[in-house]
């Protein structure tokens, strides 16, 4: 028989205290929709009456399987809950259940609310019970409750037993700062679960020793069945428990697996790397390539050792199936690589070749090669495929490009602004014709490629809806014999996405080689003969 953990996330109102986040009201209701679609258990949306943005979030009734709720803090001293405003405003959410915070900490009594002790307990017991009596479900985050607990924790107890005794569902202790480590957070939760019961404790803790995950699983096998948290980690400072790493530890460690029981299935555990992801996107931030379990990186080989083994018993280097938690393997070309790196990549990339076949290994020598010229192949899946069927003289030469030019002015124009123009002429022969094309951007490259894409012949239909999506410029080396990486990344109508890189100590150059081998990719994937 398993234990239910209950699992609550704060990526809308935590989250959305994160440096440089800010959710627009369609943003919060999409991630809504996605965390809601995982199955967690509670989605807090955000702070009614704070702002505008989830003022209206809670001003209409949203239908989640998971409990909605709104965040806010206790009464202040010296009047009754019915008669403040922030209160108010939380009474009058759309909402199933609210999330008070409260101070657990003497000092921060004293000196951030400048209220006696016992004022602060007739706010936490006074705003739960005005909840509860309008029948929503009620928590209390015991803010800055470990460092409460260190230095008066008869104090802090009596906060968590009043918000208990008046009727919280939930008392959730929080390590606000995030400093508390692992083995404090086991033995002051293994002590309160003395006064309440296990049963209606959460943990919610701040991850600035980058131990947040750590101290929820403490927290866990200290008796609290409640886990805040938030997705890809966002939240205030350095970020809160990262959910897209406990959900996983919860659902595939045994040591959790056979204890516990949680609202997230197998099956909806598959959309988890898509939901980080999607998160991002929708923040536009970019993922962060080495995050546990669903980072791009996460079951990534780049070692030929370890990408051997792999080959044979993917389990050799893996600690749970990528699959289970909707994420892929992927098995690295680079300097680190042996002949099995080059074999499972080539085979990703739909490239069927025997182990002992020679090219392998001249495949192999050449990716070294260009890599210490600087290339990297790791993100330039659409490069390296193009690479390997150049060796195997499997690329038509559909253009070649006998010379470009690109010029860039900054001038006054009439209306006395300072402005910069880019403007490119390409040169390029197709079969027997030769085109010349000219276009104007708002850079050199976005010239280039606009001169580049305007004809190219028999081939121009086949390339209308292509599209740069990303452009990545890294310098190697510094000094006088720098040269600069470029990654270039393109999507087509047919919603694919690939990457190409080019090297050169001129950056031009290296965007060049870029382009011209997305453009050459799109016509080799897209079976376009010559
Ligand atoms: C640990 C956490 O993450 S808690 C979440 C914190 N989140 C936020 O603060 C984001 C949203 N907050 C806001 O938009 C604003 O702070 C508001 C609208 C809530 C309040 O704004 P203001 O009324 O201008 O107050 P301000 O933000 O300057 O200060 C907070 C006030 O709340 C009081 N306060 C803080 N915590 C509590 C509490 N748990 N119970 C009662 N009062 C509290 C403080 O003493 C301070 O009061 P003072 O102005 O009389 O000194
Ligand atoms: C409530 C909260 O966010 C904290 O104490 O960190």
């Amino acid at each position: 028989m398993t234990e239910r953990l209950y699992l609550f996330d704060t990526t809308l109102r935590d989250g959305a205290q994160t440096t440089g986040v800010d959710f627009t009201l369609d943003d919060k209701l999409k991630i809504a929709a996605l965390l809601d679609d995982l199955g967690l258990d509670y989605i807090e949306g955000g702070y009614p009456g704070a702002n505008p943005t989830d003022t209206a979030l809670f001003a209409e009734k949203r239908s989640y399987r998971a409990g909605f709720t709104a965040f806010g803090m206790t009464k202040r001293a010296g009047r009754s809950a019915a008669n403040d405003p922030g209160v108010a405003a939380l009474l009058e959410a759309e909402a199933d259940a609210i999330c008070f915070v409260a101070k657990a900490w003497d000092y921060h009594v004293h000196v951030a609310l400048g209220a006696t002790l016992d004022e602060n307990l007739e706010g936490i017991r006074d705003s739960v019970a005005a909840a509860k009596a309008r029948g929503f479900e009620v928590m209390l985050d015991c803010e800055h409750f470990f460092d409460g607990f260190k230095a008066n924790p008869a104090y802090a107890l009596t906060c968590a037993r009043t918000a208990f005794e008046a009727g919280a569902r939930w008392v959730v202790l929080c390590d606000t700062n995030g400093g508390t480590l692992p083995e404090e957070v086991f033995e002051i939760v293994g002590e309160v679960a003395r006064h309440v019961p296990g049963d209606h404790l959460g943990i919610h803790a701040h991850n600035d020793t980058e131990q947040a995950v750590a101290n929820s699983l403490a927290a866990v096998r200290a008796g609290c069945r409640q886990i805040q948290g938030t997705m890809n980690g966002l939240g205030e400072r350095c970020g809160n428990a990262n959910l897209a790493s406990i959900i996983p530890t919860l659902l595939l460690k045994t040591a959790y697996a056979e204890r516990f029981s949680i609202g997230v299935s197998a099956d909806r555990l598959t959309h988890l790397t898509s939901a980080s992801r999607r998160l991002d996107e929708l923040l536009n931030r970019s993922p962060n390539r080495h995050a546990p379990y669903v980072g791009a990186s996460a079951f990534a080989t780049k070692a030929g050792i370890h990408a051997s083994a792999v080959m044979k018993e993917p389990e050799t280097y893996e600690h749970v199936p990528p699959a289970s938690v909707g994420n892929r393997r992927h098995v690295l070309v680079s300097e680190q690589a042996g002949k099995s790196n080059v074999l499972a990549e080539l085979e990703r990339v739909g490239l069927t070749v025997a182990k002992d076949d020679p090219r392998v290994a001249r495949i192999l020598d050449e990716v070294k090669e260009r890599e210490s010229l600087g290339y990297a192949y790791e993100g330039a899946d659409a490069s390296f495929f193009l690479l390997a069927k150049r060796m195997m003289g499997e690329v038509p030469v559909f253009f070649e490009v006998e010379r470009f030019k690109v010029n860039v002015e900054r001038r006054w124009n009439a209306l006395g602004d300072l402005v910069s123009f880019s403007e490119a002429t390409v040169k390029v022969k197709v079969g027997d014709e030769e085109l010349i094309s000219a276009a104007e951007g708002n850079g050199p490259i976005n010239a280039l490629d606009a001169a580049l894409r305007k004809d190219l012949g028999k081939y121009q239909r086949f390339i209308e809806d292509l599209e740069l999506v990303d452009f990545r410029v890294r310098i190697l080396n510094g000094g006088t014999g720098a040269v600069t990486r470029v990654l270039i990344e393109s999507k087509d109508g047919q919603g694919e996405t690939w990457t190409t890189v080019g090297v050169s100590p001129n950056i031009i150059d290296a965007s060049f080689q870029a382009l011209t081998d997305s453009i050459t990719y799109k016509l080799v994937k897209d079976g376009v003969g010559i």
